[in-house]
């Protein structure tokens, strides 16, 4: 998959975030202080949902300090539901039953065998076929209509 990854410092496991998410397979288009643009939170985390709301991005994963400050700007962001998740059991009901599409990350609480597991997790769960999970989802996008 696309994932694009926003992230306002190379703190913590920002810094090992890139390859972990190659490592797995799959492509990253980097926002924020892995690369070298703007480094502010909303901003850098806003463009990474944004390339999921575009389709340029399948998925994205947007980190912060505290995760807060990530998870609110990609949420803003139409089509997208961003989930902050500091553990593995977290991240795949976020894909299961939200169809989260954006993961958000603490640099503050995830180390990095957390990070393995929370990354793990999310790429294997996938979203719920269920009726009622994906009447849930549903209304999630009137709202935001
Ligand atoms: O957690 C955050 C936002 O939710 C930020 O990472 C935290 O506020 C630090 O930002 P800055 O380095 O710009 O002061």
């Amino acid at each position: 998959m696309r994932i694009s990854v926003a992230s306002d410092s190379l703190d913590g496991v920002a810094s090992i975030l890139i390859s972990e998410i190659e490592e797995r397979g799959h492509t990253v288009i980097p926002h924020g202080a892995v690369t070298d643009e703007r480094t502010d939170w909303a901003w850098c985390c806003s463009r990474a949902a944004e390339d999921v709301s575009s389709g340029v991005a399948d998925q994205a994963i947007v980190c912060c300090w505290t995760g807060t400050g990530a998870s609110i700007a990609a949420n803003k962001v139409p089509g997208v539901r961003a989930a902050l998740c500091s553990d593995a059991a977290t991240a795949a009901g976020a894909r299961r039953w939200n169809d989260a599409n954006v993961l958000a990350i603490s640099l503050r609480l995830i180390s990095a065998p957390l990070l393995e597991e929370i990354l793990d997790a999310w790429f294997a769960a996938s979203a719920s076929l269920d009726e009622n999970d994906q009447a849930n989802i549903a209304y999630l996008s009137e709202i935001e209509n």
